[in-house]
């Protein structure tokens, strides 16, 4: 079988998409796999938040399209950049087993954000980061955009005293030693799919599907769908400051999730535990719990519309 893999051309994009072309000739060694690099909107613009641009789905609506065009057979995406709602006839197939999940503190100075400074300045574009730094540190933050290697370098330019990234993107491209503190997931919320990668496809590629299969890992795959289920009912998307983390221990699972105004002033926050058999649809209840308390106020200022 011949397969077109449709990726970013970031580096980190590029390690994932080549570690799924590896996975899938472990499984079938006789298979032709080419990559199909594509520049989605979220890598063209590059001056302003993510939040700024709107919208959803900003690093990934290029690479469905070269699905649904029949130019690719198959995208590999960070979970975290992949919508809620999937196009009509795509489907997420597999997500591989989840990297590190935490945000990553790195600084040259400073050890970790109970170290900084009042006024220290933390390079983030993310409301999510951005917001729960606000409400726990008297820190200010400035836009810090780019692809890893170009946070990094922004970083030792000497333009911020520490910067906020998943652990996941330094650790795959061996950025690991540049990890300061790994921020705790009580404390600092992870974004809902973070450290997990997905690999999408046309719904009606059966054999492709099947093949895809073998690559899904089951503990991830249930709690990166639980996480979705948040993101969809708070009308997921970057504008909206917001976390939702779920873990298994054995039958057991805990899940928790945050949606605060953008300065962290107005915080809303619930946590939730109970039987792995019960956790799916927990997501959206979570999510409906929040809104309730005081959520849907935010929620309808960022987006101009209700959830
Ligand atoms: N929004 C960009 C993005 N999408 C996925 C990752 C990291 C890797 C992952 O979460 O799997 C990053 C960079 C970052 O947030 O530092």
């Amino acid at each position: 079988m011949k397969l077109r893999i449709a990726t970013r051309g970031s580096q980190l994009a590029l390690w994932q998409a080549e570690h799924v072309k590896s996975r899938l000739l472990e499984v079938d060694p006789s298979l032709e796999i080419e990559l199909k690099i594509i520049k989605t909107q979220g890598d063209k613009i590059l001056d302003v938040s993510l939040a700024k641009i709107g919208g959803k789905g900003l690093f990934v609506k290029e690479i469905e399209q070269a699905m649904m065009d029949d130019e690719a057979d198959l995208a590999v995406h960070s979970m975290k950049d992949v919508p809620a709602e999937l196009p009509e006839g795509l489907i997420l197939q597999a997500i591989l087993e989840r990297e590190d999940p935490r945000d990553a503190f790195v600084s040259n100075k400073y050890k970790s954000l109970d170290e900084l400074p009042e006024g220290a300045v933390v390079g983030t574009s993310s409301l999510r980061r951005a917001s729960q730094l606000y409400r726990q540190y008297p820190v200010k933050t400035e836009l810090l955009r780019g692809n890893v290697n170009t946070r990094l370098a922004k970083l030792d330019d000497d333009k911020y005293d520490a910067i906020i990234l998943a652990a996941a993107g330094l650790i795959r491209l061996e950025f690991g030693d540049r990890i300061a503190d790994s921020l705790d997931p009580d404390k600092f919320i992870p974004s809902p799919g973070q450290g997990a990668v997905g690999i999408e496809c046309r719904e009606d590629d059966a054999e492709l599907c099947a093949l895809l299969n073998k690559l899904n890992h089951t503990e991830t795959s249930i709690r990166v769908k639980v996480e979705r289920e948040f993101n969809l009912a708070i009308g997921g998307s970057c504008q909206v400051p917001a976390g939702c983390y779920a873990t298994i221990d054995g039958d057991s699972f805990e899940l928790r999730a945050f949606v605060a105004s953008p300065d962290g002033k107005e915080y809303y926050r619930e946590d939730m535990s109970g039987d792995l058999k019960d956790l799916p649809g927990k997501g959206t209840e979570i999510a409906n719990k929040l809104i309730a308390r005081g959520a849907a106020e935010i929620i309808k200022d960022l987006l101009g519309k209700d959830v």
